[in-house]
């Protein structure tokens, strides 16, 4: 493979911190998840992020977390579901790894965010949330070089397919 990372990208919940792990764990690659890292940064959860200085904010500082992790290699890099909304963060990801789109149906995902209510953007009624979101970034991961639907997938398979791609 001539690239030298993995970017996972998709919708929130189709998987990315999970299969991010289980890839960094079976291919003995650094994870690096671009949540975490900006929650480190700034000693806060990104709920604390988006009420205490905005998604603008936290856009940035998303924006800036991709482009330095990018210069590093042998990392397998999950990022948030936004991430991809810039286009300059799409142009980075392209640029310094092998980006790998996850989706997943619209009830999968409701059902999966569900069990963790902790994320800004899907507050209050989860299911109209994400109904709107989801057609409002309905093509926002077609730049994907690969495009893997997590939902009849257990996260061992979903790696074994990434993996086995990588080989070719
Ligand atoms: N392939 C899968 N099958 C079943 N549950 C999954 C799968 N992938 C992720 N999950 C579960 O869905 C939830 C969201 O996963 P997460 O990795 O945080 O998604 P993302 O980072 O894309 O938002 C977690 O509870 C996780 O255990
Ligand atoms: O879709 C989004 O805009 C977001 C997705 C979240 O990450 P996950 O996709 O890992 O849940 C996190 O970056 C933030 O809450 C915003
Ligand atoms: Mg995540």
């Amino acid at each position: 493979m001539s690239k030298s990372n993995i970017v996972l990208v998709g919708f929130m919940g189709t998987g990315k911190s999970t299969v991010g792990k289980e890839l960094s764990n079976r291919l003995g690659w650094t994870f690096t998840d671009t949540d975490t890292l900006i929650e480190v940064q700034q000693g806060m959860p990104i709920s604390e992020i988006f009420r205490l200085h905005g998604e603008a904010a936290f856009r940035k500082a998303e924006s800036d977390v991709i482009e330095t992790v990018l210069k590093g290699e042998r990392q397998i890099i999950s990022t948030g579901g936004g991430a991809v909304l810039a286009e300059q963060n799409r142009t980075n990801m392209l640029q310094g790894g092998f980006v790998v789109a996850l989706s997943a149906s619209a009830e999968t995902i409701i059902q999966r965010v569900s069990q963790d209510q902790t994320r800004p953007l899907v507050q209050g009624n989860v299911e109209e949330r994400v109904k709107t979101l989801l057609q409002t970034r309905k093509h926002a991961y077609d730049f994907a070089e690969l495009i893997i639907d997590t939902t009849q997938h257990p996260v061992s398979a979903i790696a074994e397919l990434i993996m086995e791609h990588m080989k070719k």
